[in-house]
């Protein structure tokens, strides 16, 4: 007996597997793949971070799984969270997904929040709504969860409206709104890139501390490595809608394995760092309806060789914890870092 629970204790579960993901949209200029046959798998409890600039696909990968792209997006592949395949369910089962099992938080809580009403009413709408509580129980669970979230005074704070939050507290009014119905997932897209860099370490401290509490699972987004190296277990890097490098957030924040990976560390704000502008990787990421053959990242590669230029790396295991797609010598790269 007690042999069983240890396992079932250290056996991790898995809560989402992603296969071959591919979101296609048609436009009048021609068809753009903005994810291109994407994997990755997540457990129970467990950060990914998915990193990339601008345009790498990153927002319409977790559009897809939750049944939001737009409505020229066509989606492709499988998504298969806790054995139920949900891609391409009825909406009446997305919602339900969506409301009690993966919630999401995006970069600007103003979206999410209606400024009419107070954040107390808010939160225990949702508890209404999804968890049959009454107005009284729903309004003693909101309180308990501002608190949670570390908002002070949280009892006086439920009868104020979202305006009268700073930005970092309306982000953990949405955190706090996201958590009620005890997701399994949370998917947080880019949501501490409008804070600024002190409430920003703040927030992500806090998502870390609620992973551990509620054993949530988190999904982060953002164009910045630097965010990702505290706050997640793996990370995924996407250029262009690919994978360039999948692996441990140590392995890729400490002994990256990719020029890509390389150049977004590079553009880290460092404390140590003289006074000047912050390298950026040079160039500009290339346009999806007119891929070059090869290697997308080939013409901003410090390390492209002629090979490159010709044929597509494949996303190939490198060592026991990662996956890259890179022509480049892995060694000469780890000697860089
Ligand atoms: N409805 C659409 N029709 C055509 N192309 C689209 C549509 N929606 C998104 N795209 C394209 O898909 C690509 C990936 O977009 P996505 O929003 O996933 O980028 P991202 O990595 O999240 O970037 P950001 O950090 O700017 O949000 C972009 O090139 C974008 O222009």
């Amino acid at each position: 007996m007690r042999w069983t629970r240890k396992i079932a204790r250290e056996v991790p579960m898995n809560l989402l597997n992603v296969k071959d993901l591919r979101v296609e949209f048609t436009t009048p200029e021609g068809a753009v793949t903005a994810v291109n046959d994407l994997n990755f798998s997540l457990d129970a409890g467990e950060t990914l971070g998915i990193v990339g600039e601008s345009g790498s696909g990153k927002t319409q990968t977790v559009f897809a799984m939750m049944g939001l792209l737009a409505k020229n997006g066509i989606v492709s592949g499988s998504a298969n969270f806790k054995d139920q395949e949900i891609l391409g369910l009825p909406e009446r089962a997305l919602n339900k997904i969506r409301a009690e099992k993966i919630a999401m938080i995006f970069q600007d809580p103003m979206t999410s929040l209606n400024p009419y009403m107070k954040v107390g009413s808010q939160l225990a709408e949702v508890l209404i709504k999804h968890k049959s509580m009454n107005k009284r129980e729903a309004l003693v669970e909101a309180r308990q969860m501002l608190d949670a979230v570390k908002i002070p005074e949280a009892h006086k704070r439920l009868n104020m409206y979202p305006h009268e939050f700073s930005g970092g507290m309306r982000q953990r009014v949405m955190i706090a709104m996201a958590l009620l119905c005890r997701p399994e997932l949370l998917i947080a897209d880019e949501p501490t890139t409008a804070l600024d860099v002190t409430v920003q370490a703040q927030i992500l401290s806090l998502l870390n501390e609620l992973k551990r509490d509620f054993n949530t699972a988190i999904i982060l987004i953002t164009h910045d490595l630097g965010v990702v190296a505290g706050a997640c277990d793996k990370v995924l890097v996407m250029y262009a809608g690919r994978t360039m490098e999948y692996g441990s957030a140590d392995d890729i924040f400490y002994r990256p394995s990719h020029p890509y990976s390389e150049g977004l560390l590079q553009a880290i704000p460092r404390l140590d760092a003289e006074e000047g502008a912050l390298p950026t990787i040079p160039g500009n990421p290339p346009n999806l309806l007119n891929l070059p053959a090869g290697c997308p990242f080939q013409d901003r590669c410090h390390r492209v060789q002629e090979h490159c230029r010709q044929e597509a790396p494949v996303l190939t295991a490198f060592d026991t914890t990662r996956m890259r797609a890179c022509h480049a010598d892995p060694a000469e790269i780890l000697e860089a870092s």
